[in-house]
């Protein structure tokens, strides 16, 4: 088996009184894209923190490129690429010279600086703007500049603290696809994120976080399978006045459970999720039942589901 490059046992971050991270396990191997899932307050930021050498851990054991962060801070730095949750450009230079700066950090010599940063531009879709200072670029410019930056010093993990957060759908895309070809070159990169399309985009293997603890381990598929069922139907119907949630609703549809055709519900503020094999299967025996929702449609299980499952709350909520 391959050496992991990141490990951790038992990490634990405290601040005060308050543990941010408690007591969890990880392991990322080279090359595997590697994510932490989960709401706010969860714990990803101060875990990269710890991942990435710049906060010391509690308690717990962590190797980082087989480096002891607490003693080879500078040595582990040296060979990650950090994206932080937010940008720090120098936004008084150019994009280019941001770049160039950055670069002489880790004393590469000029020439090579220089290659590397046309070569980077070029790869973020930036070479056009090389020149150009970097305040009016859009936040998606903004983020695969960061991105170019954190590359660098061709680094063999690349840290990326919610990297789409804040960006448009379409700036998401654009910076998805950028880095599931980091992903093709062989780049290992660990990320943190709230959305679970992310997750499901660009994680070979993920771990759901909630509350500084580790729900779950696995592929997106094998969450999936494991923790949710093939599709969801969500109902909405109309909220009667002077009553709270949609009991009424649930009430009407628990047969669906003892008949089998639904493995299990959820409620939401707004809606009910239904969990099932087959989709169209339990909007039938819906129709059966004499409700009559708002609105239904049904989807495939995501990411959203397992950590409904898990947690009993949205990840974005
Ligand atoms: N320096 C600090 N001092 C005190 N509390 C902190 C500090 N840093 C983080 N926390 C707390 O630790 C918890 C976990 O924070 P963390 O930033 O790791 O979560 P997260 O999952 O990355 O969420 P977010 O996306 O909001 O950053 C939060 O409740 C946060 O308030």
């Amino acid at each position: 088996m391959q050496e992991s490059l990141i490990r951790a046992r038992g990490l634990v971050k405290r601040f005060g009184d308050f543990t941010a991270v408690d007591g969890i396990d990880v392991e990322v191997a080279p090359g595997e894209a590697f994510g932490f899932l989960g709401p706010n307050g969860a714990g990803k930021s101060s875990t990269m923190r710890m991942i990435g050498a710049v906060s010391p851990p509690t308690a717990g054991e962590l190797r980082v490129l087989g480096l002891d962060p607490a003693v080879d801070g500078p040595a582990i730095r040296a060979r990650l690429g950090v994206v932080p949750q937010t940008d720090n450009l120098d936004v008084e230079l150019t994009v280019a010279e941001n770049l160039l700066v950055y670069g002489r950090y880790f004393g590469l010599p000029r020439a090579v600086l220089r290659e590397r940063t046309a070569e980077l531009l070029d790869f973020v879709q930036l070479a056009d703007r090389a020149d150009q200072r970097v305040e009016p670029l859009s936040g998606g410019m903004k983020r695969r500049l960061t991105i170019a930056r954190a590359l660098v010093n061709a680094p063999d993990v690349v840290l990326l603290d919610e990297p789409t957060t804040g960006l448009d759908p379409q700036a998401r895309h654009v910076l998805w696809e950028r880095l599931y070809r980091l992903k093709q070159r062989g780049v290992t990169l660990v990320l943190t994120t709230h959305y679970m399309d992310e997750a499901e985009q660009l994680c070979d293997r993920l771990v759901v976080m909630d509350k500084g603890r580790i729900a779950a381990e696995g592929s997106p598929a094998e969450l999936i399978r494991r923790f949710s069922t093939r599709e969801v139907c969500e109902l909405r119907f109309p909220v009667v006045e002077g009553e709270v949630g949609l009991e009424r609703y649930l009430d009407a549809l628990r047969p669906l459970l003892e008949q089998g055709v639904v493995e299990r519900i959820e409620a939401l503020p707004d809606r009910l999720l239904l969990y099932t094999p087959d989709g169209d299967a339990a909007l039938s025996a819906v129709a059966g039942t004499g409700l009559h929702p708002l609105s239904s449609l049904v989807r495939r299980s995501s990411l959203e589901d397992v950590f409904l499952h898990l947690t009993g709350r949205s990840l974005v909520e």
